[in-house]
């Protein structure tokens, strides 16, 4: 059978879908900005701290934002969770990425962490434990780009940027411009074959 023929056989999954763009993330973030500052009833005490590897840029953006609509600036770092996972046995081995405390660490503050996407909440779970390892947060709350469903956690964000229905066969991309040197976006792939 020629090459053609046995590719036209085999059924394909649909191809990317883009499901955020760069104005739909931009849009996201802006309302996640609002209400944090609405829930802290303004910023002060609120330390935003992204997960590596997006979560950290997510983060970044956030504070920008919070503090142009306070007018005061917001502490800002990042938390890496790689040697707090349960999971590491099924996955690649990664090297630990960067944690980074603000001078007015954790302590009695709000926590807000950041994340692009949230699925098993077994990242974020891993985060609550390398918190826990630096200090004791008054309040620790959660804000994601993106929720896709299928939790095998009782986890759930307080800040959702767009939540996404989801099949487990499928896997969401989040791109955005520093982290990865393109346009913002957020696309879903894979899924059943046609
Ligand atoms: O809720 P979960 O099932 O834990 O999935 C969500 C996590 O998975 C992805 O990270 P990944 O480990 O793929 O690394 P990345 O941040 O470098 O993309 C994503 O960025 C979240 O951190
Ligand atoms: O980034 C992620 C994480 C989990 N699942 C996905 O589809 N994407």
């Amino acid at each position: 059978m020629c090459p053609e023929t046995s590719a036209a056989a085999t059924p394909q999954p649909p191809p990317a879908r883009e499901v955020m763009s760069a104005s739909d993330v931009a849009r996201g973030l802006r309302r996640i900005a609002h209400e944090i500052v609405e829930r802290n009833k303004g910023a002060q005490d609120v330390v935003l701290l992204g997960i590596p590897s997006r979560g950290v840029e997510l983060a970044q953006r956030l504070a920008t934002l919070v503090t142009e609509i306070e007018g005061a600036s917001v502490p800002v770092g990042s938390l890496d969770v790689t040697m707090y996972r349960d999971d590491l046995r099924d996955r690649p081995m990664r090297a630990p990425q960067q944690t980074h405390f603000p001078p007015s660490g954790v302590d009695d503050r709000v926590v807000v962490l950041v994340d692009d996407v949230l699925y098993s909440g077994r990242t974020v779970r891993a985060a609550l434990d390398a918190l826990a390892d630096y200090g004791r947060p008054r309040a620790v709350r959660l804000a994601v780009l993106v929720d896709r469903g299928h939790r095998e956690l009782p986890i759930r964000a307080d800040h959702v940027g767009k939540n996404l229905p989801t099949s487990q066969a499928e896997r969401v991309t989040v791109r955005l411009t520093g982290h990865d040197g393109v346009d913002d976006s957020v696309t879903i792939s894979g899924g059943d074959p046609r």
